[in-house]
């Protein structure tokens, strides 16, 4: 073993299962941006296990001279690792094709050789990603995203403006929350869902928020995605605390099936019922191309492949992007002077557009908006660390990750190391103005890796980018964003993905006056 590796073996008795898992369930990080690790299936485990040694672990990464880190949980080797150089060749290795998942919370989640994100049978993972990736990354379905999601933001601007106006603080989370799913929901399915409209409605009001049966069994699911691989069959099938929450979780994931299974025998019905022109009009979305695909001659897609692949789509795309934004909104409210930058920007731009809207052409020449948004993903990476399946041996610097282990790349290591960047816990957009051509996940070198990288790298990165792009073009040209109480730490929950907490939003919202003075410019 040499100087870059250390090994570090932490046995699991049922103790220090059971103590590990309520700290687990009770830690929340509140300071700034986040250095550790504690999201994507095991790593939040293996962390929390060592909770005693976890600033242990912490320091380790601290020290660029630990590269990789080997322990071993529940007799399965693992390895944490960390450096642009090891992502790289992990990534770009044909081996690492599968995300490491214990079979018990594939089972539970439904995904056990079915799926996407925890499907581990190669031949099942590959067809349900390429049909995906066939709908959601085709340049016509990006394009018409555009005219979408402007049209869903027309009903959300009177509302916002009514806030502004009487300066309500309103929960960013919440918000974007809610318009992540009504979006997804809309691009994959062309339903119109109005649960973004509904919380603001409720913020004018002073009323409660009313709950949201989609929203909150997505959550679910995502608690559930975070739960099960986390958490040892042994708690939850025989301490009755883990019992009753795996009962509660299992209900959200049946509510989630029976909810895209449904949703999915009506889209087969309309499109048996619509006549060819109507029928080309619902042409666009996911569900429509899953049901031609089941309706295909040649190698008919099953119902069940369909419903795991809208499942895919809805699940992956609510969070993340709702987290992104929030974090996003978050940085510019603490930052003004980068805000006002967006604003002309995106001002500028719309002032050439002959309708006065965001459309697929012109909402790609907003270099310092984008630039942005990957500041934000690189600060707060949704997932921590990704987890890959060692098939065979595997040498990586001068250590040998052993075959049937468990390697973990520290991403957010990586992307927040003083190695590869210039201060880097500072939120600067401008580092990613500059094309180094250096190469890997977006042409920013290894040491970025926020949507992943390799065969396994997230379908749906092109189409979160357009939409948050537009959505945030949107807001950032008609609002001003302060934060209610600036003294109040971020809170940053690691599930599964990274969660934004509440932080009692931008209350101020731009005043008339600035909006006219805006207008002018
Ligand atoms: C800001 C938004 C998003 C972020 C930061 C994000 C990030 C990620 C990351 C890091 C992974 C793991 C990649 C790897 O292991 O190399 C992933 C996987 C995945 N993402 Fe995303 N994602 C986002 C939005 C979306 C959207 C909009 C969709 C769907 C429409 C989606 C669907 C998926 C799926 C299905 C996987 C599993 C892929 C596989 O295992 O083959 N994601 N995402």
């Amino acid at each position: 073993m040499d100087n870059k590796t250390v090994v570090l073996f932490t046995t699991l008795s049922a103790i220090a299962a059971i103590t590990s898992f309520v700290i687990f369930q009770s830690r929340k990080r509140t300071d700034g941006p986040p250095v550790a690790a504690g999201a994507f299936p095991f790593i939040g485990h293996a962390l929390e296990i060592a909770k005693g040694p976890l600033e242990f672990f912490k320091n380790f990464f601290a020290d660029s001279a630990v590269d990789i880190l080997e322990i071993n949980i529940v007799g399965k080797r693992g390895y944490l690792v960390r450096g642009a150089e090891n992502a790289r060749k992990i990534f770009t290795s044909a081996q690492f094709n599968t995300r490491y998942s214990p079979k018990e919370a594939s089972i539970e989640l439904g995904e056990f050789h079915q799926g996407i994100l925890l499907n581990t049978d190669i031949e099942s993972w590959k067809y349900n990603r390429k049909m995906l990736v066939e709908n959601i990354a085709r340049p016509r379905f990006i394009r018409s995203l555009a005219p979408k999601i402007n049209s869903y933001l027309i009903n959300i601007y009177p509302l916002l403006d009514q806030l502004a106006e009487t300066k309500t603080p309103i929960l960013a989370n919440v918000m974007f929350g809610s318009m992540s799913l009504d979006v997804i929901v809309d691009i994959v399915l062309t339903s119109n869902r109005h649960a973004a409209e509904s919380y603001l409605q409720t913020c004018i009001d002073g009323k409660t928020r009313k709950t949201d049966f989609l929203l909150d069994t997505v959550k679910g699911v995502m608690e559930a995605l975070s739960f099960f691989p986390r958490t040892s069959p042994l708690l939850y099938k025989f301490i009755p605390s883990y019992f009753r929450k795996a009962e509660e979780l299992r209900k959200f994931i049946r509510d989630f099936d029976k909810c895209t299974s449904d949703l999915l025998i009506a889209r087969q019905q309309q499109q048996r019922e619509a006549n060819e022109e109507a029928a080309s009009e619902i042409s666009e979305d996911l569900a429509t191309g899953l049901v031609l695909a089941m309706n295909s001659a040649e190698n008919p897609m099953t119902f069940n492949n369909a419903v795991q692949i809208l499942k895919a789509a809805i699940s992956g795309g609510a969070d993340t992007s709702s987290n992104t934004m929030s974090f996003l909104l978050y940085e510019l409210a603490r930052h003004p002077e980068i805000s006002n930058e967006i604003h002309a920007e995106v001002a500028a731009t719309i002032a050439n557009s002959e309708d006065g809207e965001f459309n697929s052409e012109n909402i790609g020449k907003l270099p310092f908006l984008e630039a942005t948004i990957l500041e934000i993903t690189r600060l707060y990476s949704e997932a921590q660390a990704l987890a890959r399946e060692v098939k065979s041996d595997f040498v990586l610097g001068d250590s040998v990750l052993q075959k049937d282990s468990v390697v973990f790349v520290w991403i957010q290591g990586n992307q927040v190391s003083s190695e590869y960047w210039e201060n880097p816990t500072v939120f600067n957009p401008k580092r990613f103005l500059v094309s180094k051509e250096l190469g890997g996940p977006l042409g920013h070198g290894f040491a970025y890796a926020a949507f992943g990288h390799g065969v396994r790298k997230c379908p749906g990165e092109t189409l979160a980018l357009m939409e948050i792009k537009l959505i945030m073009a949107n807001l950032c040209l008609r609002y001003d964003f302060e934060l209610a109480d600036p003294n109040k730490p971020l809170e940053i929950k690691p599930n599964l993905v990274l969660e934004c907490g509440d932080f009692n939003h931008w209350d101020e919202w731009c005043s008339e006056k600035k909006k006219k003075k805006r207008a002018k410019k």
